[in-house]
C-alpha cells in the first residue's frame, strides 16, 4: 500500500485524523512503514539533495501535549503508554545502510534526529539555534505523529528524510526559507538516492 503524500495538523486536523493512514494500514495486515519527508537541514554538514536516514526524534507538540494517542487508549491497537526508545528500527536502518555503502553513495546519506513543529510557519533564527543545540538534525511538520501510532500499534518503522533546505542560522542574512524552493528541489531528476529507497 502506498500514500500520495498526506495531511498535517497545520491544515487543520488534529493529530489523531493524520494518522488514521496508519491505523487502517495496520487493520488492512501491514507490519512494516516506510515513512518518507522534506526537512531543513539544520546540521551544517548536509547538502540540499542529502538524505537523513531517521534514527530518533524530538516530539515538540508532544511536549505540549498534542498526541494523536490523546483520548481513550483503544487497546486493540496497543498500550496506554507505549515505549519509543527504539521507534526506529535499527535492523531495517542497518539494511539501508547497507545498501547505501553499496551503492558507494554514503557522502549523501546521513543518520541523524527529526524535530517536528507544528508549522506551518518556517522557523526563526533563534528557533533553528535551540533545535540544533537540542540536537536535532533535521525539521519537519509531520512524520513524528504517524511514527508514534505505528509504534502504537507495533508495527516496524524505517524513515527518512530529504533535505530540501539549508535551514537559515546567521541574523546577517535577506534569505528566506520558501516552499517553492522546498518543491523544487523535489521535483524533476530525481536524487541519486532514489534507488536506494
Ligand atoms: O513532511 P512533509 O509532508 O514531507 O512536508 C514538509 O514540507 C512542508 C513544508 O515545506 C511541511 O509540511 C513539512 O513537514
Ligand atoms: N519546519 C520545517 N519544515 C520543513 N520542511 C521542509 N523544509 C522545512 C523547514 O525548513 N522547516
Amino acid at each position: 500500500m502506498c500514500m500520495k503524500g498526506r495531511v498535517h495538523r497545520y491544515e487543520g486536523y488534529p493529530m489523531w485524523k493524520t494518522t488514521v493512514p496508519i491505523r487502517v494500514m495496520r487493520l488492512v495486515g501491514v507490519s512494516d512503514v516506510i515513512i518518507s519527508t522534506a526537512t531543513g537541514g539544520l546540521n551544517r554538514g548536509y547538502k540540499i539533495g542529502d538524505v537523513m536516514i531517521i534514527k530518533d526524534h524530538i516530539n515538540m507538540p508532544g511536549f505540549s501535549g498534542d498526541s494523536p494517542l490523546i483520548g481513550k487508549n483503544d487497546e486493540r491497537f496497543g498500550p496506554r503508554f507505549p515505549g519509543m526508545s527504539n521507534a526506529y528500527d535499527k535492523q531495517l536502518r542497518q539494511e539501508a545502510k547497507n545498501v547505501v555503502k553499496e551503492m558507494g553513495i554514503e557522502e549523501s546519506v546521513h543518520e541523524g534526529v527529526y524535530v517536528m513543529l507544528g508549522g506551518p510557519s518556517y522557523e526563526t533564527v533563534a528557533e533553528l539555534r535551540l533545535l540544533r543545540l537540542l540536537g536535532a538534525d533535521a525539521v519537519g511538520m509531520s512524520t513524528v505523529a504517524e511514527v508514534v501510532v505505528a509504534r502504537h500499534c507495533g508495527m516496524r518503522v524505517f524513515a527518512f528524510s530529504l533535505i530540501t533546505n539549508k535551514c537559515i542560522m546567521d541574523w546577517d542574512t535577506d534569505d528566506e526559507p520558501l516552499h517553492t524552493e522546498m518543491l523544487s528541489s523535489h521535483s524533476g531528476e530525481p536524487p541519486d538516492q532514489m534507488p536506494a529507497v
